[in-house]
C-alpha cells in the first residue's frame, strides 16, 4: 500500500530541474541560491541495509535468524552492500557470537554519556567492548515513547562517535507535520542537531524514516521517498559541502518490503534501506539486501 498522493509543490514552492526531479526550493527551508542552481547528483556510495529487530525476539527465534541469515549470506555480494542487523540490548552478544562477518551488528540505542551509575543504560564503551560496531540513534520510537529531542538525538550521536562506533542516526516527520506543511522544517531542524554535535560524517548513515510509514504498510512511493533524499543531500551539501555530502550515505526506512524494495532502490538518492517488521523473517531481508544490485 502507499500513500496517495504526493506533497503540494505549489505550496512548498517546489520547482522542477532539468533532470526532472523535483526539488522544493527557497520555502519552507531557505537554501542558498548557489544551491538551488545546482542539480543534486546522486550518491554512488556503497549500498547499506540495517535491519532493525525493535523490542522482538527470544533466544531460538533469534537463534533460528541467525543460522537462516549466515546460511543466505552467499545471496549477496558484501563488496557491493554493507548488512548491519540491531537486535535489542539483551540479545547483542547472542547475535554477535552467531553472526560473523559479512554482517556487523548494532545496539537499537545508546547511553548519551559514558559508563558509570546510570542504571539501566548502556554506554557506547560497552558496546564497543562486546564487539559491537554501530548503533542507531533517534529512532523515532525513542524521541516518540522516550521523549528523545534532536538535541539528545545529537548528543548520542556524538557520544557513540567518540567511542568509535558507527551511527545510524533517524529522522523523519509525522503525518501532521507532512500535512500541515512543516516536512522540510522539520527534517532542517533534524540534520541541524546532528551537524551542530557530529565531526566525523565518515562514520554516519542517515536513515529518514517518514513516522506515517513506519510498521503501517504504508510505504512512501519510490517517487516521494527520493524527493525527501534529494532534499536532504542538497541540505548536507549546503550544511557540509559537496564532498561530504555525496559520500554521506542516505537510507529510507518505513515499510521496506521484498516486493517494494527494489523500485525505492532504483532512485538515485536512496542508498539503502532500514528494515524494521521485514527484517525479522530472513527470506524477505536478504531479498531487500539483495535490492542493491539494481544500483550495479
Ligand atoms: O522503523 C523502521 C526501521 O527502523 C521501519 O519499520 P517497518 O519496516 O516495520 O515499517
Amino acid at each position: 500500500m502507499q500513500l496517495q498522493g504526493r506533497l503540494n509543490h505549489a505550496s512548498l514552492g517546489a520547482h522542477r530541474v532539468s533532470n526532472a526531479r523535483v526539488l522544493p526550493s527557497s520555502r519552507p527551508v531557505a537554501l542558498s541560491r548557489r544551491l538551488q542552481q545546482q542539480i543534486v547528483c546522486a550518491s554512488d556510495a556503497k549500498f547499506f541495509v540495517g535491519g532493525n529487530w525493535k523490542a522482538n525476539g527470544t533466544v531460538s527465534m533469534v537463534d533460528q535468524l541467525c543460522k537462516d541469515l549466515t546460511a543466505g549470506a552467499k545471496q549477496f555480494d558484501p563488496k557491493n552492500v554493507d548488512v548491519v542487523v540491531a537486535p535489542t540490548a539483551v540479545h547483542l552478544q547472542q547475535v554477535k557470537g552467531a553472526l560473523g562477518a559479512p554482517y556487523e551488528v548494532s545496539a537499537q540505542d545508546v547511553w548519551i554519556k559514558g559508563p558509570g551509575a546510570y542504571t539501566g543504560e548502556v554506554p557506547a564503551e560497552i558496546l564497543k567492548d562486546m564487539g559491537i560496531t554501530w548503533t542507531l540513534t533517534g529512532h523515532s520510537e525513542r524521541r516518540a515513547y522516550c521523549g528523545e529531542t534532536n538535541e539528545v538525538v545529537g548528543q548520542k550521536t556524538a557520544r557513540a562517535l567518540e567511542a568509535d562506533l558507527n551511527v545510524i542516526p533517524c529522522i523523519g516527520e509525522t503525518l501532521d507535520q507532512r500535512n500541515s506543511g512543516q516536512l522540510f522544517e522539520v527534517l532542517t531542524a533534524q540534520v541541524q542537531a546532528l551537524v551542530d554535535n557530529i565531526q566525523d560524517w565518515s562514520r554516519i548513515v542517515v536513515a529518514y524514516e517518514p513516522v506515517w510509514a513506519i510498521g503501517t504498510g504504508v510505504v512512501a512511493t519510490p517517487e516521494q521517498a527520493q524527493e525527501v533524499h534529494a532534499f536532504l543531500r542538497k541540505l548536507f551539501t549546503e550544511k557540509l559541502g559537496p564532498q561530504t555530502a555525496s559520500t554521506l550515505r542516505i537510507i529510507y526506512g518505513g515499510s521496506v518490503s521484498d516486493s517494494n524494495c527494489k523500485d525505492l532502490a532504483t532512485q538515485p538518492d536512496i542508498d539503502g534501506f532500514l528494515v524494521g517488521g521485514a527484517s525479522l523473517k530472513s527470506g524477505a531481508f536478504l531479498t531487500i539486501v539483495g535490492s542493491h544490485s539494481v544500483k550495479a
